[in-house]
Order: C-alpha cells, then structure tokens, then sequence
C-alpha cells in the first residue's frame, strides 16, 4: 500500500512538473526521487507558484560522468496532425540509462500522457548503432547508498511510466539494444528492429555478475515465455536480430534505413483501433504485473541497495567497466 501510494504522490508531482520549464522540472523531480519526504513540500510549493507555474527551486546541478551538461538527452518531435511523438534518445555515446536520462525520460513520457492529443509514441536512437547499453554502470559503481537509492528509483520509474502508458508504443530499435535497454523496448507494444547482424539484444547480466530485478523477468516472461527468459537470463544471452525474432524478443525486422519509417506506419494501424478499447485491453493485459511489482516495489529497492553494494558485485562491475574500456584503448 505504501509502494503504491509513493508512486501516486510522485505521479502528482510529475504532473504539476510538466508546467514547469524545463531545467527547472529536472531538478525538482530530481529532488523528488532522491528523498520522498520532501514530496508535500514540494508540492505545496507547486500550488503557490505564479501564474507561468514556474517551481522555485534553487538549482543543483549533478555532474554526471561525461553528461555534466545540461544539453537535453532527449528530442521529442510531436506531430500535433497525427497525435504521434517520436522520442528520440540522445545520450552519447551509447544512450546509457543515467540518472539524468532517466529523471529526463520520466517528465517527457509524463508530458506526452498528459496531452490528450498525443497518441502514440515511438522510441528511437538518434546514436549511430545503439539503441540503448542500458543501465549506465556508472550509476552502479562506487556510489553512496543514497545514490544507489535515487537511482534505482528512477529506473523503477521509468519501466513503470513506459509499461503502464496509455499510449500506444513502439520502439525502433535502430542498434544494439543489451539489458536496460532490451528492457526499455520490451516495455513497449511493438519492436521493430534493425535486421543487421551486428546488432545485439538481449539479457546479458548474468556474464558480468549481476542479477535482473524480478520485475523485469515477470515482464520478459509474459512475452517470450518461461523457457526462454530461463535461458536467456541464466546464461546472460544477446541475440542476433534474427535470434531474436525467432523467440519473440522483437516483433519484426526490417533493413536499417526503414526502421523509423515502419515504426510509423505500423502506429498508423495501431491507432486506427478505438483508443478505448485498446486502452482497457492493454491495461487488463498489463496491470497484474504492474499490481505485483507496485506491491513489492520497496523491497525490490532494498534488495537492489544491498545486492550492489555488495563488495563482490562492485568487483565485478569494476573489471567489466575495465573491460569495455580496454574493448577501445
Ligand atoms: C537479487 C537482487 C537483484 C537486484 C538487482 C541488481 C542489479 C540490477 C541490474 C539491473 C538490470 C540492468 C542492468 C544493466 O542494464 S547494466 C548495463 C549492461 N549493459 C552492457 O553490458 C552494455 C555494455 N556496452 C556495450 O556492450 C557496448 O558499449 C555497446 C552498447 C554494444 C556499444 O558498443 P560500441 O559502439 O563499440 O561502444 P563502446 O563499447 O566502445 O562504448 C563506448 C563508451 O561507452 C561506455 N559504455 C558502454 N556501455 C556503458 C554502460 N552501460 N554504462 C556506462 N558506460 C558504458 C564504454 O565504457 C565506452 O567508454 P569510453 O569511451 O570511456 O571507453
């Protein structure tokens, strides 16, 4: 119950956020996610702000590893004619999930739900051949437990936003897509994704030591089956595009330069069904999974905090950072 009352306040507080300007917005949900006691003070604070709805918060700025900058991780077209928004991910150099992307990713997506013209939204990557590495590892070493906190809430976050969006999405997985970001497309209602054989999606965590949230599995389980998430997730697996198509891990492949094109079409036919119908279907496939992770949400965070900051998982994470880093120099 608590689980999801939290969840309800920070979905308030999103809302009076989406009329806040924009750098304004990140900081103060920024602050949300890293303590929840300030919610109602914030919130009051909402409710007396001027006219332009600006929130006064004084500015914190955290610097990231490489995205100390306050250049938007995101660029969402809307086209108001079609009431579809294409998002397109921004993050260089591989569009890790980070706190700042994450924070970024939840008052868009927030934004678009509350605009009751916009339908549909398509998810893609404006980095050449990478959707999305996932979870930014730096996000997961050597931090404070407070951070690991923040953090984890925002990922939380974020799969809920997507999973649970009224709007029909689709992702055009337009490169290499390994463990979050496998994660983000599966919480759409479409993947498309790019037939090219160097390309990779899947669950690969296990390789380097870690362990998926339980949530994740129920949500890959509910679209591969029990077999293959096994697999998958014991092994630490990342598919080829046509591997992945043949498990149901993505819905269709098309050549690289037709991705976004056909994610378009494709969204065409799927908000030509009634908006209502395919609301309530989708909420009637969906919320029993929605309802068992809001449930265990509190504990889930707990069990992520200790998991990480775990010496040996630290070890871990820091031979494979080394690891990607060698793969360079
Ligand atoms: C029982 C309790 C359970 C509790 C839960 C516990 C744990 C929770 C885990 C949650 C589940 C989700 C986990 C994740 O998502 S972890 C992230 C996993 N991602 C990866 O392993 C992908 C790693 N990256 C790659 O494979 C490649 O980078 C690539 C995406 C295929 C792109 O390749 P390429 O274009 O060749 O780029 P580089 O490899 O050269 O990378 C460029 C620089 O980016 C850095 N990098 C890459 N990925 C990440 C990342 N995920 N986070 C942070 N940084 C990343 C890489 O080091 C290079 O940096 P450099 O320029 O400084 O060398």
């Amino acid at each position: 119950m608590d689980a999801y009352k939290s969840s309800v306040d920070f979905a308030e507080a999103t809302a009076f956020l989406s009329h806040a300007c924009y750098e304004q917005d990140k900081m103060a949900l920024r602050a949300t996610l890293k303590n929840k006691s300030i919610l109602s003070g914030l919130l009051s604070r909402l409710s007396s702000c001027s006219s332009h709805g600006r929130v006064c918060v004084s500015p914190v700025l955290v610097a990231q590893r490489r995205n100390n900058s306050t250049s938007p991780k995101l660029k969402v077209d809307f086209n108001q004619s079609t009431g579809v928004a294409v998002m397109h991910m921004q993050n260089p150099p591989v569009n890790s999930l980070s706190l700042g992307f994450l924070t970024e990713f939840c008052i868009a997506v927030e934004k678009l739900e509350m605009d009751k013209s916009c339908r549909g939204l398509i998810l893609t990557s404006s980095q050449p051949k990478v959707f999305s590495a996932g979870l930014d590892i730096m996000d997961m070493y050597g931090k404070k437990l407070e951070q690991y906190e923040e953090f984890w809430r925002a990922v939380q976050e974020m799969w809920l936003k997507l999973y649970s969006s009224n709007m029909v999405t689709i992702a055009a997985i337009n490169g290499s897509s390994p463990a979050g970001g496998c994660l983000m497309s599966l919480s759409c209602d479409y993947r498309i994704m790019a037939d090219n054989p160097r390309y990779s999606i899947g669950f690969n965590e296990t390789q380097f030591g870690i362990v998926v949230p339980v949530w994740c599995k129920e949500a890959m389980t509910t679209i591969v089956g029990h077999r293959n998430t096994e697999l998958t997730l014991e092994l630490g697996l990342l598919y080829n595009p046509s591997d992945a198509l043949k498990i149901g891990l993505v819905d269709q492949l098309v050549p690289e330069d037709q991705v976004l094109a056909t994610a378009t079409k494709t969204m065409t036919k799927w908000l030509a069904i009634p908006d209502h119908a395919r609301r309530i279907t989708k909420s009637m496939m969906r919320k029993p999974t929605i309802d068992k992770i809001m449930s265990i949400r509190e504990a889930d965070m707990q069990q992520y905090i200790s998991f990480i900051s775990k010496d040996s998982t630290q070890k871990m994470l820091g031979t494979y950072l080394e690891m990607l880093k060698k793969k360079r120099g």
